[in-house]
């Protein structure tokens, strides 16, 4: 199997070009064995660019345990994917689990448009809202020394969440424009350098007190911006932006994989 790596802030992916169905039948098995850190490639999740009707490609993504769900940054690098086979130029419209998307990619920068978000939930001081991918808010005091797997952990299985499952986000406010953002993420059942969802939600969950449309935010892996305009209690015209970079490209076998 050709695969190519690629990574947006930090959040690794193994992408497949499956335009010919090649790869329609690959197994869970084989998706876990790829994602894999020590005996496959090594990724938070595996991507299959489907051909598609009436849009350019459609965004297929497994976590790394297998499970399915809309992932940002997968989508982002989806993109830059696309501009590198030459199946787009500096716009497309694909398909994703979630819907249709719209983005653009120029010089290695790709702008993601993010379906609408029409409410944001609480859960005690907290927040819940899905941005593609349920997400759960948590805003905390010094990030950096935070135990951001045993305590997304803890949420994530919790009573209320464990069946479906949910992305716990940890926020530290650094400025007016700025958040630091750090992710326990669902079906990688571990932090992750960055997550797009769930950046998307925590910019939304501090905007929604202020008439800011745009946040900086910073990640482990680099850094994300997020647009958006207020619709009565949720959010439009919500865009994630940030690099996606392709970073080696391989053959595996799978039977040995
Ligand atoms: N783990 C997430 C999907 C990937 C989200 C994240 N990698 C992103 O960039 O949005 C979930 O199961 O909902």
């Amino acid at each position: 199997m050709k695969f190519y790596k690629y990574q947006g802030t930090g959040n690794d992916f193994v992408m497949i070009d499956n335009r010919l169905g090649e790869w329609d039948d690959l197994s869970i098995e084989n998706i876990q064995k790829l994602c894999d850190r020590r005996f496959g490639i090594g990724a938070d999740g595996l991507i299959k660019i489907n051909s598609a009707k009436g849009v350019d490609f459609e965004v297929d993504y497994y976590n790394s345990d297998g499970s399915k769900s809309f992932c940002g940054n997968g989508a982002r690098c989806s993109v830059a994917f696309a501009h590198f086979l030459d199946m787009i130029e500096d716009k497309t419209t694909f398909t994703a689990i979630d819907g249709i998307h719209e983005a653009e990619i120029k010089n290695g920068i790709v702008k993601l448009k993010m379906g609408n978000v029409h409410n944001i939930n609480t859960d005690g001081n907290d927040f819940v809202l899905n941005t593609g991918s349920p997400h759960y808010v948590k805003y905390v005091e010094m990030l950096n020394n935070y135990n951001v797997y045993k305590i997304g952990n803890e949420i994530r299985n919790s009573e209320t969440y464990k069946k479906e499952g949910i992305n716990v986000n940890f926020v530290e406010k650094l400025s007016d424009k700025e958040l630091f953002v750090r992710t326990y993420e669902r079906g990688v059942e571990d932090e992750t350098y960055s997550c797009g969802t769930g950046v998307t939600a925590a910019a939304l969950t501090f905007m929604k007190n202020n008439n800011q449309k745009f946040v900086e935010i910073k990640v482990m892996g680099g850094q994300l911006k997020v647009y958006a305009e207020k619709d009565g209690e949720g959010f439009k015209n919500i865009w994630l932006e940030g690099p996606a970079v392709q970073v080696f490209k391989g053959d595996i076998n799978l039977d040995k994989a």
